[in-house]
Parts: C-alpha cells; structure tokens; sequence
C-alpha cells in the first residue's frame, strides 16, 4: 500500500504542478466549465490567468461583485482554448454557475498584519453562505473548492448550506489546503538541496496556525532532521501564511503562491472528472478519520469527488503530538462555522 501510495502521490504532482504546460492523461479536448467566484481579487486574477491556460478547461465563467467586465476582457484576448465570460453581483450568478464543473473561490478579505484568519469570520462568513447556497442551487454536483479564509470554519459553513438546500452528497466540498503542501514542499527542498518537483510533503489538519500539520515524516523523498529542526521548519510552515502578511505590511496576503495553488488543486479536479487515476490531493473535508468532523488527509479523487480518504498513514510520535494540540481549536471552528450557517437565512 506504501509503496503504490508514494507512486499515485509522485504521478500526480507531475500532472498536478504543471498547470501551464501538460495535457491530460485521458484527451486534450476542452471540456469543462470552471468558475472563479472573487475573480477580480488577489488571488481570483493571477489563479484565472493560470486557468486559462489549463487543459481541460472549455468555459471560464468569472464571478465578482465588481471589475469583472474589466479582468474576463483581459483574459479573453489570451489564445488559448477557453472562452472566458465575466459576470457582476447576485443578479449574474445563475448564469455564472449554470453547468459549471468545478468552482473555485477566492471571494473574501484577506488580513492584515496583527489579525487571525479567525478574525475574517465577521465579513468572510456570509459572503461564503451566500456564494454556496448560489452553488447548491445551480451547480450542486460541481467541485466546490474553497479558498476564504478561515477555511476550517467556511468549509463547514458551505457543507451546511448544502445540506439546508437539501444537497447531502458532500464528497465535492473541498476546503484548499494545498498552499501548505507547496509550502512545505519548498521549504523541505530548499533545507535539504533536493529537486522540489520530486518532494510530497502530505500536510494533515486544517488551515490555520497549529492546525497545519506537515507530516515530514511521510515525506517522499524521506528526509530526517534533528528535532530542533524539524520543530523549527514545522513551525515555519504553520506560520507561513502570517510571514507573507507580514513582508506584505498591510497589503494583504498570498496571492500569487495561492493563486499557483488554487489552480493546481482545480487542475486535479478535472484530471478527476476526467477519468484518471490515482489523483491524490490533500483537501479539508467532512471526515471520521480524527476527533473532530471536518480533517485533512490525502485523498483519492474521482469523477464523483473523494473516491477514498487515505486517512493520516502512520505518524511519529511528535505529529501525534501535534494532531492532539490542534484538535480543540479545529472543533471549535468548525462549530462556529455550523453555527452560523444553521442560523443564516
Ligand atoms: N486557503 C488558503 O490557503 C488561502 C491563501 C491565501 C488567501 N486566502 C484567503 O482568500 C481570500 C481572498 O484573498 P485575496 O487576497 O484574493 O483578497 P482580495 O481582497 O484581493 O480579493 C477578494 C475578492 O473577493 C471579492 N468579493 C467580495 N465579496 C464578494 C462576494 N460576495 N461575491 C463575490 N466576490 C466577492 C472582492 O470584490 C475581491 O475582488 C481571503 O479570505 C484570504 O484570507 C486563503
Ligand atoms: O495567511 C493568510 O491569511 C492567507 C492564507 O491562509 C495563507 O496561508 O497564506
């Protein structure tokens, strides 16, 4: 099992990273709709520039509450396959998300320096409610890959309105995690003179602070550090969110790495609704592999979403540790999430 996992996760960060220059595995055809709801933001413009250019994808539907006119022109003028259209504010949506095969969001405000990713519950939250309840009416069968923060409270935020809107196959809701695993990626690879293209560094939990949970010692290559090192690179991936916020001094935060990110994981989204096998992506979704509900793990995807969630592989003791320190603020997030969406109208 070890070894057939290792050659699934290596063949799909082959595919998986070259969003620019691939084709896919089962034919070069265009043949999605993808949608980027907060396209005129951060993250929403560079992520629908790399989509773009991504196989696969046949429509690209952009969504914002304002300058998406503006960005789905600039884009469109690109010579690459898709069709790009742009559409503003509530009375839009519908058109937006018709037949859409996988939806990405970015729509949200980002922090600045001082803040917590909780601290963008007050104004993330409804924007979330609202842009999933507008999914679950128009495209409920369509991967839903949420990038607003706090991710471990808007994942399950969305699966709620989901399920009030009478949707309870949630095995396409995704929370995007796989920031921390190109973080960790690149990190792991630059303290150990390694090829980045050939690390996988898994990363388990949530998204936020101690809740990111690298699991180094999954890492394909192994790599071994003392544990003075391994705390302080670990430390440095679950802070790496707030050291771009703070290099970016009030002009909020990743955007361009996100943006590499959020396109990747899309990208396994339609190698998934392809047909290919052994996509593998870790994602923050309704879980029963720890303590708390919502988890992430590496999972397999397939054309119907999460075919199998490889759960966390065995640990060290230190990232047992870990998963121990981070599952009270994990369940209290994502009860805050529930919470509100169960009084949201
Ligand atoms: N999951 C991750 O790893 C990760 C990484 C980086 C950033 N983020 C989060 O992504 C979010 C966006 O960050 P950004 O830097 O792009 O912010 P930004 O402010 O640059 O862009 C956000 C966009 O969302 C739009 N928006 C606001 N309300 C909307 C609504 N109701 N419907 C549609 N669009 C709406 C805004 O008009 C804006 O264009 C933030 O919450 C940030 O914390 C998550
Ligand atoms: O740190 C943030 O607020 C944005 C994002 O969650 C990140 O990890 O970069």
């Amino acid at each position: 099992m070890a070894a057939s996992l290792t050659r699934l996760v290596q063949m799909n960060k082959m595919t998986g990273l070259s969003v620019l220059a691939r084709s896919f595995s089962v034919s070069n055809q265009s043949n999605y709709k993808v949608s980027v709801l907060g396209a005129s933001g951060g993250i929403g413009q560079p992520m629908s520039l790399l989509l773009k250019q991504t196989p696969g994808v046949k429509h690209l539907a952009l969504y914002d509450i304002a300058h998406t006119p503006g960005v789905a022109a600039d884009l469109s003028h690109i010579d690459t396959a898709a069709k790009v259209t742009g559409h503003t504010g509530p009375d839009e949506i519908g058109e937006c998300l018709t037949g859409c095969d996988v939806v990405v969001i970015p729509a949200g405000v980002p922090r600045k320096p001082g803040m917590t990713r909780d601290d963008l519950f007050t104004t993330n939250a409804s924007i979330v409610a609202e842009l999933s309840k507008a999914c679950a009416k128009y495209c409920p069968k369509a991967f839903i890959c949420i990038i607003s923060n706090p991710v471990n409270s808007t994942v399950p935020i969305c699966c709620e309105m989901f399920k009030k809107a009478g949707v309870n196959d949630l095995g396409k809701v995704f929370g995007v995690s796989t920031l921390d695993i190109v973080r960790s990626n690149a990190f792991v690879a630059e303290a150990k003179g390694l090829d980045v293209s050939s690390v996988n560094v898994p990363v388990i939990g949530g998204h936020a602070g101690i809740t990111i949970i690298p699991v180094i010692s999954q890492c394909q290559p192994s790599v071994t550090f003392d544990q003075a090192a391994l705390e302080a690179i670990t430390t440095r991936i679950q802070d790496a969110g707030t050291e771009v916020v703070k290099a970016k001094a009030g002009a909020g935060s990743a955007t361009l790495s996100m943006a590499y990110a959020g396109a990747r994981f899309a990208a396994s989204a339609l190698d998934a609704l392809s047909g290919k096998e052994g996509v593998v992506e870790c994602a923050f979704v309704p879980s029963d592999r720890s303590d708390t509900k919502y988890f992430s793990t590496q999972l397999v995807l397939g054309p119907n979403g999460i075919e199998s969630n490889l759960g966390t592989g065995k640990l060290s003791a230190y990232e047992e540790s870990l998963v121990a320190a981070c599952i009270p603020e994990l369940q209290a997030s994502i009860k805050k999430g529930e919470e509100f969406a169960k009084n949201y109208n």
